[in-house]
């Protein structure tokens, strides 16, 4: 699938005095799930909007397989796109809802069952979508967005209003669109879920990129040396660490937090003083850790520039 690539490259966007897009500059490539996430106001909806064509940007630029979304020939057949799950005609049917899709784009009405049965709403396809729950409304944009089979997809928020059986299905249905060869580009506050999924994940903050990484990277960095201890002598463990350079921090009454030396070699400082223990643990940090610590200066902006707009 050569058109599997979603460019976007230094977007500027403002709305009046708000700066919404500061430079957002990442690629998202064939074959992959890519995470999209940050704070709420850091960018995210305004950027997806920009690759769809539904609002320019003042500077840069946002490419689909090469083009900008308003020079391609066949939209629905390049990018599939869930942004809006609510923007349906309520006393419409949800199959007749996609047959609108299907005949306004020249695709074939077969193309309707298919994406009804991948997203498991056959029984309430003949039913109003008007009735729908936000979860059935969800995966009838899901339909919508995979009715031209297109090696891009996009969904905004997806896992919203989904109970757990959906989003273990949503999980599973974005990883095999990925496994076919189609850039996959999800944004979603669920930390967790992507931690699962995403095969790298693009932090954005005040309208541009504060980290693009794969998930196992941003982990492990994220993890930094990090060990916990338990130990019937934590103050002789935190002395014989300390003379090892290492940071110890007694955090309870059997427990000590070590960084700046891996699990061996604590096992080795330990066993060498003497010092008992019953347990060595390396912490590996979630992908919720590591959002927390990339927006965590975001988050304190944001504080601090609501306390200025309130004066
Ligand atoms: N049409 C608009 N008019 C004015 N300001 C806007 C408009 N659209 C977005 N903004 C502002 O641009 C900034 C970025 O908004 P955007 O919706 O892209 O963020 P987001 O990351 O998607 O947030 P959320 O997680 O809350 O959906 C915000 O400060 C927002 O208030």
């Amino acid at each position: 699938m050569n058109d599997a690539t979603i460019e976007v490259s230094g977007l500027r966007k403002r709305f009046g005095p708000t700066v919404a897009l500061d430079g957002m500059t990442f690629t998202v490539a064939p074959g992959t799930v890519t995470g999209f996430v940050g704070p709420n106001g850091a960018g995210k909806s305004t950027t997806i909007r920009v690759i769809l064509g539904l609002d320019a940007p003042d500077e840069g630029h946002a490419l689909v397989g090469g083009k900008p979304y308003g020079q391609l020939s066949h939209p629905l057949r390049h990018v599939g796109a869930l942004v809006d799950a609510a923007a349906l005609q309520p006393g419409r049917t949800g199959r007749n809802h996609l047959l609108w899709l299907a005949h306004s784009q020249g695709m074939a009405a077969g193309r309707v069952d298919a994406a009804i049965g991948r997203v498991g709403l056959a029984g309430a396809a003949r039913r109003k979508a008007g009735g729908y729950s936000l979860g059935m409304r969800q995966r009838l944009g899901i339909a919508a967005a995979m009715l031209g089979d297109p090696p891009v997809i996009i969904m905004d928020e997806p896992f919203n209003g989904m109970d757990p059986e959906g989003i273990i299905w949503l999980r599973g249905l974005l990883r095999s669109l990925a496994a076919e060869g189609r850039a996959v580009l999800v944004s979603s506050h669920l930390m967790g879920e992507l931690q699962d999924i995403a095969d790298r994940v693009v932090v954005v903050g005040r309208g541009r990129v504060l980290a693009d990484a794969g998930v196992d990277e941003l982990v492990t960095r994220a993890s930094r040396d990090q060990v916990r201890l338990r130990t019937s002598a934590p103050a002789d463990a935190a002395t014989a660490l300390g003379r090892a350079a290492a940071t110890a921090t007694v955090t309870d009454a059997h427990t000590v937090t070590v960084l700046g030396v891996a699990a061996q070699g604590v096992v080795e400082i330990l066993n060498g003083a003497g010092v008992p223990f019953s347990e060595v643990t390396a912490h590996r940090a979630t992908l919720e850790d590591v959002y927390l610590q990339l927006t965590s200066g975001e988050t304190e902006y944001q504080a601090a520039s609501n306390r200025e707009a309130r004066r």
